[in-house]
């Protein structure tokens, strides 16, 4: 490792570090939270008396999202793979991305104190964090990094708050709900996310009408105003089963008095999950799991919750796949199994054998999790082609996964995406390391396997799943892979690269 060893230079990056922390609005006790150190070391860091490894300045950049130093620092990350290893052992599923960012939203709801337990360490999570604390939400982790507390002010500060942060998330679309319960007139920055295509708001704005909610699209940002002059009793059918929309049309149904019927909702995990967090804050939600949902709503909601995210299939899916691709015996313990049936079926088909453990209680006593270890397996092509569907479907964020699974299966695979514009795009991308994907148009792929995979160099593509499939691509590709920038796979995943590590792949991070 490359260290800055004279005193005047740690002392400039130390005032560097100060300065870009304090415009974040974060404290040094919130900078060594991200970094999981102390703040005494953010301390001594600040006034130069501490040296600073290239690594740890490049975590630093990454935790403040900023580009302070040329360095090595600033640069984007990337991996080299030595594939085509047997992995052995278990790994464990974190709680989800989509299910957290719902419920740090659904926290403005509360005047109270919540507290969120295990919560996954993702930049998805910092970057609402970072929203809520600009406009004057106080968030601190826990000593362990692993619980988050939120307490809103009895006023928040919406023109402090934090644009950029704001602009790289799609999840800020789900600020409309809980705040048109506590304000007249707000704005709001546009969503931003992942490069997938274009990503419709419409279905936000059809769901929230009925709470009298009226937004106006001006140069980069929302403007909202709410009427409030709802009869009681209030009906909301979506457009869309969409999850965030479902969410945001919870969210305002919760602070609505009266009851609210939603119909064509989406019944799926961050939904259910937000839905039994409502529940703890005393909103009755008749339906959990299917498509219609009745809210009764409570004007004041003041009080003091613990609440335990579910575990995210997402990730489960991706962590089989690992096992999968490299024709190992892995376990993945703690998978949501309601939002892994249709997977595991459909892998069923194409030959892959799999035990499944008894079932037992998530933390939040509601979902269901079991341990699934797979077996190396010889795969075929499936007969029908692959298709996502709002649950209870094939989890759209899970089809990536099928288009590596099925370069590894005997046969051709159909993959059918008509969710997004631009995801199944990047899947071709496998062709670099061997595999045969034929993007027949925007939305279909044929893939012909099995794949004689081998080591490539690749940039990552700009997408949280694809960068991920072709990491676990590389894991199956014998000789040696370089995945180049990697860093968008820390937006929904937790330390992946190491954890797979653990499970004996051969993973090195380096920088330019
Ligand atoms: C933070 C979060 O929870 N994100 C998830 C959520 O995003 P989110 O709820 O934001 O998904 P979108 O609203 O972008 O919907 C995804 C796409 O599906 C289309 N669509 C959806 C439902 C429907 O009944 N008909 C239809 O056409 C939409 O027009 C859009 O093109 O749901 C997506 C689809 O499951 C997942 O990929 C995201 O991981
Ligand atoms: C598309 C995804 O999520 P988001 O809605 O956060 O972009 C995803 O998780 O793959």
């Amino acid at each position: 490792m490359t260290a800055i060893d004279t005193q005047t230079s740690l002392t400039q990056v130390g005032s560097l570090i100060r300065g870009a922390r304090q415009n974040k609005g974060l404290t040094q006790a919130q900078l060594a939270e991200r970094l999981a150190t102390s703040q005494s070391a953010i301390a001594r860091i600040e006034q130069g008396s501490q040296n600073l490894s290239v690594d740890l300045l490049a975590r630093i950049n990454q935790a403040l999202e900023a580009d302070l130093l040329s360095i090595g620092g600033a640069r984007p990350a990337h991996l080299r793979v030595t594939g085509g290893h047997q992995l052995s052992g278990t790994i464990t599923v974190k709680s989800s991305k989509n299910g957290a960012v719902a419920l740090l939203c659904a926290s403005l709801l509360n005047r109270g104190r919540t507290v969120l337990r295990g919560v996954a360490r993702i930049v998805e999570v910092d970057r609402i964090v970072d929203v809520l604390r600009s406009i004057g939400v106080r968030a601190t982790w826990s000593a362990d990094g692993k619980d988050l507390e939120i307490v809103p002010p009895a006023l928040l500060d919406l023109d402090g708050i934090d644009e950029d942060a704001a602009r790289r998330t799609r999840s800020i679309i789900m600020f409309l709900g809980p705040l048109l319960g506590r304000e007249q007139r707000f704005q709001l920055p546009y969503a931003g996310g992942c490069d997938l295509g274009t990503r419709t708001v419409e279905p936000h704005m059809i769901a929230l009408r009925p709470f009298g909610l009226d937004v106006v699209a001006t140069s980069g940002s929302y403007q909202a105003t709410v009427k409030r002059d709802q009869p009681e009793e209030l009906s909301v059918v979506l457009t869309e089963r969409g999850d965030t929309v479902t969410e945001n049309a919870l969210m305002a149904a919760a602070r609505h008095p009266g009851t609210t019927t939603i119909r064509n909702a989406s019944p799926n995990y961050m939904v259910q999950d937000l839905c039994f967090y409502l529940e703890l804050l005393g909103v009755r939600v008749e339906g959990i799991g299917t498509t219609t949902l009745r809210v009764h709503g409570v004007t004041d909601i003041d009080a003091d919750v613990e609440y335990a995210p579910s575990e995210d299939p997402v990730e489960a899916m991706s962590l089989l796949t690992a096992g999968i691709v490299t024709h190992s015996e892995i376990t993945v313990a703690r998978v949501p199994i309601e939002f892994m049936e249709i997977e595991l079926a459909t892998l069923a088909e194409m030959g892959l054998r799999y035990t499944l453990s008894p079932e037992y209680p998530a933390a939040n006593g509601r979902s269901r999790l079991v341990d699934v270890t797979v077996h190396p397996s010889d795969l075929k092509a499936p007969i029908d082609k692959i298709h996502p569907m709002p649950f209870p479907g094939l989890n759209i964020d899970n089809l990536p996964f099928f288009a590596v699974i099925a370069a590894c299966a005997d046969g051709h695979t159909l993959i059918h995406d008509w969710v997004y514009e631009g995801r199944a795009i990047h899947l071709t991308d496998l062709n670099r390391l061997g595999a045969e994907v034929r993007l027949l148009d925007p939305h279909r792929l044929d893939v012909t396997g099995p794949t004689h995979w081998s080591g490539a160099e690749v940039s990552c593509p700009p997408a949280l799943r694809p960068a991920v499939v072709i990491l676990l691509a590389m894991l199956a590709a014998k000789g040696t892979s370089v995945l180049r920038g990697v860093d968008i796979i820390a937006r929904g995943y937790e330390q992946l690269q190491e954890r797979l590590m653990e499970l004996g792949a051969q993973i090195e991070t380096f920088r330019d």
